[in-house]
C-alpha cells in the first residue's frame, strides 16, 4: 500500500507557494521497473509540463531499488544542492539515512525529486527543502517569485562605485540622473578617424574632418550668365555680323578671337570668346538677316550699351583657387548646399560609426518569420524601430537578430557583433528579472566595463552603458543595454545612443535641439524625471510652440510614440509640485519633424 504518497500530498497542500498552496494534480503507483518509472516521469515532465515531480521509494540499497538509476538519465541538470540538503536533514535524525540514494534534477521546466519510500523519510526530505522549492520552481519557470525578487534586490542594489571585489553579487554602478549618465557616454564617444570619400549623396550626414580648399577656380573659364551675344562693349549699339557661336563647351569662331565690330551667339554658361568683353541678352537684340536656310543669323542689331564685364562670370569669381569652401566640423546636410559646393573637389570626412542592433528575450519573435504568436510570445518591435531611427538619422545598422535569454548564446552573439561594429545596441534583459542576463554577461563573460546600469528617469530606468577596450589601438566599443519595453528602448535610443553616434561621427552639436513649449493640458509628475512623449507645433497666433501629450505613458505602449515629435523634460514629483498646470512652459527635445 502507498503510504508516503498521501503523506506528501498533505504536506504540499498545507504549504504556501506564491500565496497559493501547491496543488498535487497527478499521483500514480509504478512498479519497480526502470522503464516504467522513466516513462511516467518523462510523461509528467514533457507532456504534462508539471512544475515538480516527486517519486517516493526505490532509493535504497535493495536489489529492486532502481529509481535513481531510472531517473538520473532524464536530467538535463543535476540539483546536487537539493540532494545534499535532503540527505543532511535525514542524517541529523538517523545514520541510516546514509543508506538512502536520492537524486534530484531538472528536465525542461520540471524539477524532479526522488525521496525514500518510508513516509517519515519522504516527509523529512521534502520538509528540508520546502522553503527553497517555490524559489527553485520560479527560477526554472523563468518567473520572478517573491523569493527571487528578494534575492535580486540584494544582487542589484544601487551602488556608487563599481567594484569587482564585492564577492559574487552583481553590483553595477548607478548614475542617478540623466545628465551625468549622458556625460559618461559622450566622454567615451571619441570621434572616429577620418576617411577620404568621393563627393556624392552618401556624404549626407557626414562631418568634414578637414577644411576643404578649392584646387580649381569656379568657373574655370569666362562664362556667360545669359543667352545672347558676346560683344566688344566699346562698340556700343548698332548692327553687327554674327561671326561665331559659343554653346556650352563648344565655340566656333573664324579667328582665335572676336574683333571689334563682330559679335558671337552665346548660351548661358558658354565660354565667352577671347576678345569679347561683355554679353548682351537676346531680348535686347533684333535679328536683321538670316542665312538662306534660316538656321543661322547673319547680322543682328544690338540695342543697348553695356559695360565691360557685363553678364560674364570671370574665372574664379564663384570660387577662387586656394579659398576655403567648407570648414572642418561642418555637417554635410541633405539640403544640398554643401554637397554642391564640394562637387568639384574630393573630401575627407569622419568615418560614420557602424552600429549593431539585437533584441533579447525567449518571448521575442521576429514578425517577418511568423504571423502567429503562441501564448506568452510577442513580436519584436524594437529592432525595426531602432533600424528606422538609425536610418533616418543617417547611420548604418547591422542586424544581429533575436537572442534567447541564454548566457552562452548571448555571449556568442555579443562577441561576434563586437568584432564588426563600433556601437552595439541591445534591448531587453537589463532589469531585475532572473532572465535579465545582459549585465552579468557583459561583465563576466566579455570583460566589458559597465559604467552605469540604472538611471533615474522614466522611461529608461535600467539603461546600461558599457565599454570594451579595442584591440591593438582600435577605438573602444560602446555597448548600450537598453530596456526591453519598446517605448523605453526607443526613448533611450534618442536620448543616449543618438548623441553618442553623432559624437563618434564628428558632430559638434550631438544633442537633439530643445525648444520651449507650452502645455495644452496639465500633466501629472512622476517620482522620476520623465521624458514625456508629445506632439509640438508652432501656434502662429500665440507665437510659441504648443505641446500636447500623446496620452498614457506606460513604457509598453508604443502608441505613446505615434505622431510624437518631442520628448518633454518633466521634473520629478516633489511634495511641493505634483503636477504641471496647463500653460506651463517646458523644454521639449525635438526628435521628429515639426509639422
Ligand atoms: N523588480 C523590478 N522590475 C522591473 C524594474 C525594476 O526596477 N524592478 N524595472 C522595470 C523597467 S522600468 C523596465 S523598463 C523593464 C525593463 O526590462 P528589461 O530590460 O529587463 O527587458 P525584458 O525584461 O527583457 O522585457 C521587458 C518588456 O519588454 C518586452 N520586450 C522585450 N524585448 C522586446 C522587443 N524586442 N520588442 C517588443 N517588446 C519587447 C518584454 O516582453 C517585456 O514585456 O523592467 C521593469 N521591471
Ligand atoms: O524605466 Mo522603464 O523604461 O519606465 O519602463
Ligand atoms: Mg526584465
Amino acid at each position: 500500500m502507498d503510504l508516503s504518497g498521501p503523506v506528501l500530498k498533505t504536506l504540499f497542500s498545507e504549504t504556501s507557494h506564491s500565496k497559493k498552496p501547491f496543488r498535487v494534480i497527478k499521483t500514480k503507483i509504478v512498479k519497480d521497473d526502470s522503464f516504467e518509472i522513466q516513462k511516467s516521469v518523462k510523461d509528467w515532465c514533457d507532456v504534462e509540463n508539471l512544475d515538480l515531480v516527486v517519486t517516493t521509494g526505490g532509493t535504497g540499497f535493495g536489489v529492486r531499488d532502481v529509481t535513481p538509476e531510472a531517473v538520473q538519465p532524464l536530467f538535463e541538470k543535476s540539483c546536487t544542492g537539493i540532494t545534499h540538503a535532503m540527505i543532511k536533514a535525514s542524517l541529523e535524525k538517523t545514520v541510516f539515512a546514509a543508506l538512502s540514494r536520492p537524486v534530484c534534477g531538472i528536465r525542461g521546466n520540471t524539477i524532479i525529486l526522488t525521496v525514500p519510500g518510508s513516509p517519515k523519510g519522504a516527509k523529512e526530505n521534502i520538509q528540508a527543502i520546502l522553503n527553497v522549492l517555490p524559489h527553485a520552481i520560479d527560477l526554472v519557470r523563468g518567473e520572478t517569485g517573491e523569493n527571487v525578487h528578494a534575492q535580486l534586490r540584494v544582487e542589484s542594489h544601487e551602488c556608487v562605485h563599481h567594484d569587482h571585489k564585492h564577492g559574487d553579487k552583481h553590483q553595477y554602478s548607478s548614475t542617478s540622473l540623466f545628465g551625468p549618465a549622458l556625460n559618461i557616454i559622450t566622454e567615451h564617444s571619441n570621434t572616429l578617424s577620418p576617411i577620404k570619400v568621393p563627393v556624392d549623396e552618401n556624404l549626407i550626414g557626414m562631418v568634414l574632418a578637414e577644411d576643404v580648399v578649392a584646387r580649381l577656380p569656379v568657373p574655370g573659364y569666362r562664362a556667360s550668365i545669359l543667352d545672347g551675344y558676346a560683344v566688344v562693349a566699346s562698340d556700343g549699339p548698332g548692327i553687327y555680323p554674327v561671326v561665331g557661336v559659343s554653346i556650352a563647351n563648344t565655340s566656333h569662331l573664324p579667328a582665335d578671337k572676336l574683333l571689334p565690330g563682330q559679335i558671337a551667339r552665346i548660351t548661358t554658361g558658354g565660354p565667352v570668346p577671347p576678345g569679347a568683353t561683355a554679353v548682351v541678352m537676346v531680348e535686347d537684340t533684333t535679328l536683321i538677316r538670316a542665312s538662306a536656310d534660316g538656321l543661322q543669323e547673319e547680322s543682328v542689331e544690338i540695342h543697348v550699351q553695356v559695360n565691360d564685364g557685363a553678364n560674364i562670370r570671370e574665372i574664379g569669381s564663384d570660387t577662387s583657387v586656394g579659398s576655403i569652401v567648407a570648414r572642418k566640423g561642418e555637417l554635410l546636410s541633405a539640403v544640398g548646399g554643401e554637397i554642391g559646393v564640394l562637387a568639384s573637389v574630393g573630401v575627407c570626412v569622419y568615418r560614420r560609426p557602424v552600429i549593431g542592433v539585437l533584441s533579447t528575450g525567449n518571448e521575442v519573435i521576429d514578425h517577418k518569420n511568423t504571423l502567429e504568436l503562441k501564448y506568452g510570445q510577442i513580436f519584436d518591435s524594437n529592432r525595426p524601430t531602432l533600424f528606422s531611427i538609425a536610418k533616418a538619422t543617417g547611420f548604418e545598422v547591422k542586424d544581429f537578430g533575436i537572442v534567447d535569454d541564454d548566457p552562452k548564446e548571448l555571449e556568442k552573439t555579443l562577441n561576434t557583433a563586437l568584432t564588426q561594429v563600433d556601437v552595439l545596441v541591445s534591448t531587453g534583459g537589463v532589469s531585475m528579472g532572473e532572465l535579465d542576463l545582459f549585465k552579468p554577461t557583459l561583465e563576466k563573460s566579455l570583460g566589458a566595463t559597465i559604467h552605469f546600469g540604472r538611471v533615474k528617469m522614466k522611461p529608461g530606468k535600467p539603461t546600461t552603458f558599457a565599454t570594451l577596450s579595442g584591440t591593438s589601438g582600435a577605438p573602444e566599443k560602446l555597448i548600450f543595454g537598453l530596456p526591453g519595453n519598446p517605448v523605453s528602448a526607443t526613448v533611450t535610443f534618442y536620448l543616449f545612443v543618438l548623441p553618442a553616434l553623432r559624437k563618434l561621427a564628428g558632430y559638434e552639436n550631438w544633442n537633439s535641439p530643445i525648444l520651449p513649449a507650452e502645455l495644452t493640458d496639465k500633466l501629472s509628475l512622476d517620482p522620476r524625471p520623465e521624458y514625456h512623449r508629445a506632439v509640438i507645433s508652432f501656434d502662429h497666433s500665440k507665437g510659441k510652440f504648443m505641446a500636447t501629450s500623446t496620452g498614457h505613458q506606460i513604457s509598453s505602449r508604443m502608441l505613446s510614440l505615434r505622431s510624437c515629435n518631442a520628448l518633454l523634460k518633466l521634473p520629478e514629483k516633489t511634495d511641493q509640485c505634483k503636477e504641471l498646470d496647463k500653460g506651463s512652459t517646458v523644454d521639449a527635445i525635438l526628435i521628429g519633424q515639426l509639422s
